[in-house]
């Protein structure tokens, strides 16, 4: 079912535009573990079976053997609940209107979100699940979930936050909302409320296509459920130069980009620029790329820009992190600039002369923020549109006059369909994250777009592909869209890692995973975190357990509303969360000042999710660190492609990586052997519940 676009929200309905300017940076260390203290003392309790954690597990390691290729190129030298302060309640400090929030089911109403003066958290009890005080309402799953393997309940004999047997059969269910925080509060069963795609229910591969053109009923929505209107309104980004222009520090390495080789393929390579000064941008360009702390070029930009700007189509690869986005914005700019395009005006059909796609909704927003940072002073008017925002509210932000829009694809497709974008003016289409448009998940969506009426041929537009990954058969479909003549330019190797990135692969088992996690995180406090799982669940699990273990976390992921993903970038991009745990919908292109260290709590299923989930640390010349929980049982699958992402990017490749990778059967089964030897004797460490089967099997 669509949006309907020319319908206006009721009145009554809840429309809050939070307004974050009143979330000050300086009040960030108030979120605190203490905050947790309630859950902490509700959850969890002392008799959770936590110990006996060994069991068996391998962390051994040696320089690897393997050979390391011919790389010519450098190397490396070498909420939950609780009170106001957490998590899921610093909703309530930046959307804080308490009547709204309970009429839009926030705590109150529901697991998780912890009440709003810091008495006893009734996020616990009721509706809310995720308790353990008793068993009669039993929330997030008093049927045998979560147990260790040897039968005792992890956590809590009584079965709170545990997965239930019941719900395990029913991919939506959170018992009555405990702990979901995806929907409006964790009412219901099954999702209930939250089966609105807008109010980011499982939406399948899909989601954001589902999301915005309404596909998602079919997708995942329970289907007797009238989706709900999307109400949010973002709230606007935070105006003035300093905000714009804020921009973090480039790290050590950024020089040694210029050593990394690129390659360039195809005919009459347009020679590659050295300077900004070469790129000959106008005056305002100029000045706000200064402003922006833009010295040097990366090589990327060094190569793309002259490529963009002599009109050729383009695809481009390069290390993530390596500034592709100013690598496709300068030169449009540039092109609009000398074109003299006129401010835009209100009218009802915009006609844009350049459309920016990109998969999720976050990115899309961050790379509207770079052409707004970057046309600042001009008469050019970026725009974003995406979903689970209120379709009436882009659409009026769109009638306000449109040269650059920025979109996911679900949503461009509906605003284009609607006829509040016209694309006879269309000059660049921009696909970011190239390879991701182009996968299963989006490809249909892209391909509608392509064959739309009045979009201009190939022939007649220029379209600019971006990643970092590129496996071969997207780099065959992609040039359907792309002019024979095109250059791909390649930056290092093709889906090759960071290489400021140091990256450690251990040997766990799930039940070891936990703890090792407290390990790290304790041992390393302050540091700005990013963990990955494979489910939404798990997310949501693991942020909720490590506040209970007084570190600020939250979580993102494609079951949580727009306002609650908004909120926790928010929360971990101005520090008040150090910790994010995150599915895969965080993986690609967000660019976050100073996160450290990226865990793979779940090892991902395809290594180029793998090479843009580490690549969130080491950005722009900074160094960082990533460390990979890799469960052989789960993971033999990724061993080989690892093993060479390790050795490209000149990392250590421990022996039993080797082992697994290349050692065929045998050693795959001599590791099973020793595993279940390992499960026999740490039979007692905590584990996290069994989500396997709730794959987020998208980004999103
Ligand atoms: N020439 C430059 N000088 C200084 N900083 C730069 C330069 N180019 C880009 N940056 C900064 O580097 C960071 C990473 O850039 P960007 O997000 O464009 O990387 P990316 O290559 O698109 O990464 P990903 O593959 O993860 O999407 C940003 O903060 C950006 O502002």
């Amino acid at each position: 079912m669509e949006e309907n676009w020319d319908t206006e929200i009721e009145t009554e309905k809840p429309t809050y535009v939070p307004n974050f300017s009143t979330l000050e940076t300086e009040n960030t260390d108030n979120y605190s573990a203490y905050s947790n203290n309630d859950i902490n003392n509700q959850n969890y309790d002392s008799e959770r079976s936590f110990g006996n954690r060994g069991g068996y597990r391998s962390e051994r390691s040696r320089p690897s053997n393997f050979n390391r290729g011919s790389r010519t190129e450098r190397g490396r030298g070498r909420g939950f609940g609780t009170n106001r302060n957490d998590n899921y309640s610093s909703e309530r400090d930046v959307f804080g209107d308490d009547e709204r929030d309970q009429r839009r089911g926030f705590p109150g109403r529901g697991g998780y979100n912890g009440n709003e003066d810091g008495q006893k958290p009734n996020a616990f009890r009721g509706r809310g699940g995720f308790r353990n005080e008793n068993e009669q309402r039993r929330g997030f799953g008093e049927r045998g979930g979560f147990r260790s393997e040897n039968g005792q309940r992890n956590f809590d004999n009584r079965g709170d936050f545990g997965n239930s047997g019941e719900e395990e059969d029913r991919p939506r269910s959170y018992g009555r909302g405990g702990f979901n925080n995806s929907d409006t509060g964790g009412r219901g069963r099954r999702g209930g409320r939250g089966g609105g795609s807008q109010y980011g229910g499982y939406k399948g591969r899909n989601e954001e296509v589902g999301v915005e053109s309404g596909k998602s009923q079919e997708e995942g929505n329970e289907k007797d459920e009238k989706p709900k209107k999307v109400t949010y309104i973002p709230p606007p980004p935070p105006d003035g130069e300093d905000n714009i222009f804020r921009q973090y520090q480039s790290g050590i390495n950024f020089d040694k980009y210029d050593e990394i080789l690129v390659d360039v393929t195809g005919k009459d390579v347009p020679p590659a620029i050295l300077t900004f000064e070469e790129a000959n941008l106008c005056e305002t360009l100029r000045r706000n790329v200064a402003r922006a702390g833009y010295v040097k070029l990366t090589p990327v930009q060094k190569h793309s820009i002259p490529i963009i700007m002599a009109g050729r189509d383009l695809m481009a690869c390069a290390q993530t992190g390596s500034g592709k986005t100013a690598a496709f914005l300068l030169p449009i700019l540039s092109y609009m600039m000398n074109e003299g395009i006129t401010a835009s005006q209100y009218l009802q059909l915009q006609e844009p002369e350049a459309i920016i796609i990109a998969p999720t909704r976050e990115l899309i927003n961050q790379i509207y923020l770079d052409a707004r940072k970057f046309s600042y002073g001009t008469c050019v008017r970026p725009v974003v549109v995406y979903g689970g925002i209120q379709p009436v509210h882009a659409m009026r932000d769109v009638e306000k006059g449109c040269n650059i829009l920025c979109a996911t694809p679900g949503r461009l497709l509906d605003i284009v369909s609607k006829e509040k974008i016209g694309l006879s003016k269309l000059r660049y289409l921009v696909l970011d994250e190239a390879d991701r448009m182009l996968d299963m998940g989006f490809a249909p969506e892209i391909e509608k777009l392509m064959t739309k009426p009045g979009m201009p041929t190939k022939e007649k537009r220029q379209t600019l592909m971006f990643s970092a990954t590129y496996p071969e058969e997207i780099r065959r479909l992609a040039s359907n869209y792309l002019k024979s003549e095109h250059l791909f330019v390649v930056v290092g190797l093709v889906g090759g890692a960071c290489s400021d990135v140091a990256q450690t692969v251990l040997e766990m088992r799930e039940n070891g995973k936990m703890e090792k996690l407290l390990e790290i995180l304790k041992s390393s406090e302050k540091e700005r975190t990013m963990i990955f799982v494979n489910t939404k669940k798990k997310a949501d699990f693991i942020a909720g357990y490590l506040c209970q273990e007084k570190f600020s976390s939250t979580s993102i992921h494609g079951d949580r509303e727009q306002y609650q993903r908004e909120s926790a970038l928010w929360d971990f991009r101005t520090g008040k969360c150090t910790v994010i745990v995150c599915t895969a919908v965080a993986a690609r292109g967000l660019d976050i000042e100073n996160v450290q260290h990226v865990i793979n709590y779940d090892v991902p299923k395809e290594v180029d999710e793998y090479v843009h989930r580490i690549g969130r640390t080491g950005r722009c010349g900074n160094t960082g660190k990533a460390t990979s929980f890799f469960n052989v049982q789960d993971d033999h699958v990724i061993a080989r492609p690892l093993v060479k992402i390790l050795t490209d990017a000149h990392q250590e490749v421990p022996a039993w990586l080797e082992e697994i990778a290349f050692g065929g059967h045998g050693a795959l089964n001599s590791f099973y052997a020793a595993d279940s030897m390992g499960e026999q004797a740490g039979g007692n460490a905590v584990t996290t519940p069994s989500f396997a089967q709730e794959e987020e099997a998208s980004w999103d």
